[in-house]
């Protein structure tokens, strides 16, 4: 048993029970099965290192959380939420994988995928602006993904350009999943009887028992309805997705003032312009995912054929080509 104490390598070992009989049996990973590496940054109740597996040689990023600084913070329940989430969205390309999580002493440990290239935000900067053809590929790429988060019922509630990360190709990888909303699944209520008055029976869309609360996300690109009514939904994150196309092209989130105060007034008043050049097509996707009634916005069939994704193939082959040169 004592390998096991020693954090043994993962995978499964021959092991012979009283009886004489092979037994397989799993082992968790550990820090010992682990070459620390640089320091990838730091989040506020959190490290990301690079790191790589003795056994495999296999790079990883491991986010690294203090135990007592996550309690003192009331963070457990983002860091459960984290790991639950993640723990859904394990096959698709756009997504940080989830690997292996373990726990010592002091902390906590995520093991994902490495995104060595950064934040979307950081190379955006380089450039200051995407032209039309990076746009339109890291677009689809973050639609994708968020296509695929939506069919697994999860909300992210918190996209931004810090928030998408890029492997070593250039390729999208979307992270933080702490303020993720897990939608349950839609639970009809048992068929009142007729005196039981409306509201009791009253027949619940998807909508509306699968509103979240509580959380609000980045300033800039908070939707109206969290704002209005404290509850996200799906067509959040699309929100979301329209204030990061606008800024991909413009160099600017669409809603940015002095403060976080101005900036919610701004959105709820839908006060932005396009600046001078931007493109038309675009112009147009924008206008129609920018709308204050969450019900109105184009949904991700829409968008995907939106004239602004021309050209695109969706799916696999989307994650197979190569991401064009940034300028
Ligand atoms: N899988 C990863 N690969 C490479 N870098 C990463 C990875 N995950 C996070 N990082 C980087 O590490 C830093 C810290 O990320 P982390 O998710 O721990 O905190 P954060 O979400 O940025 O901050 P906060 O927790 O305050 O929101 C960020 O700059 C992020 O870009
Ligand atoms: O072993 C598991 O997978 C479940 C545990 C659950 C868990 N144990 C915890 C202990 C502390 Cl002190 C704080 C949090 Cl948030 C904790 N969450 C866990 C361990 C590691 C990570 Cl990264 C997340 C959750």
């Amino acid at each position: 048993e004592e390998w096991q104490e020693k954090g043994a390598a993962v995978g499964v070992r021959q092991d012979i029970d009283a009886n004489g009989r092979p037994v397989l049996k799993h082992v968790k990973k550990g820090v010992k099965d682990f070459q620390f590496g640089r320091t990838l940054g730091e989040g506020s109740y959190s490290t990301v290192i690079a790191a790589t597996d003795r056994q495999n040689g296999k790079e990883y990023a491991i986010k690294v959380l203090d135990k007592r600084h996550i309690i003192k913070e009331k963070k457990v329940k983002y860091v459960n939420i984290e790991k639950d989430t993640l723990n859904r969205l394990t096959d698709h390309p756009g997504v940080v994988r989830l690997y292996y999580t373990f726990q010592d002493e002091q902390s906590l440990y995520f093991v994902l995928d490495l995104a060595s290239s950064g934040e979307l935000l950081g190379v955006l900067k380089q450039t200051t602006t995407f032209d039309e053809e990076c746009t339109r590929f890291y677009g689809a790429e973050i639609l994708d993904t968020i296509d695929y988060m939506h069919a697994r019922g999860v909300i992210h509630r918190d996209l931004k350009p810090e928030n998408v990360l890029l492997d070593d190709q250039m390729h999208v990888k979307i992270t933080d999943f702490g303020t993720a909303k897990i939608l349950e699944v839609p639970h009809k209520p048992p068929i009142q009887n007729s005196d039981a008055g409306p509201e009791a029976g009253s027949p619940l869309d998807g909508a509306d028992i699968n509103k979240a609360n509580s959380f609000v996300g980045t300033a800039e690109y908070v939707s109206p309805e969290l704002l209005t009514d404290k509850q996200a939904c799906k067509a959040s994150d699309l929100w979301a997705f329209g204030c990061i196309i606008y800024q991909l092209l413009a160099g600017r989130p669409p809603f940015k003032a002095g403060n976080e105060y101005l900036t919610f007034q701004k959105i709820v008043a839908l006060e932005y312009q396009f600046p001078k050049g931007f493109p038309e097509v675009a112009k147009d996707l924008v206008q129609r995912l920018l709308v204050l009634d969450p019900a109105m916005r184009l949904s991700i069939e829409h968008i995907k054929n939106h004239q602004f994704f021309d050209g695109i193939t969706w799916g696999r082959g989307l994650w197979r080509q190569k991401a064009p040169k940034l300028k």
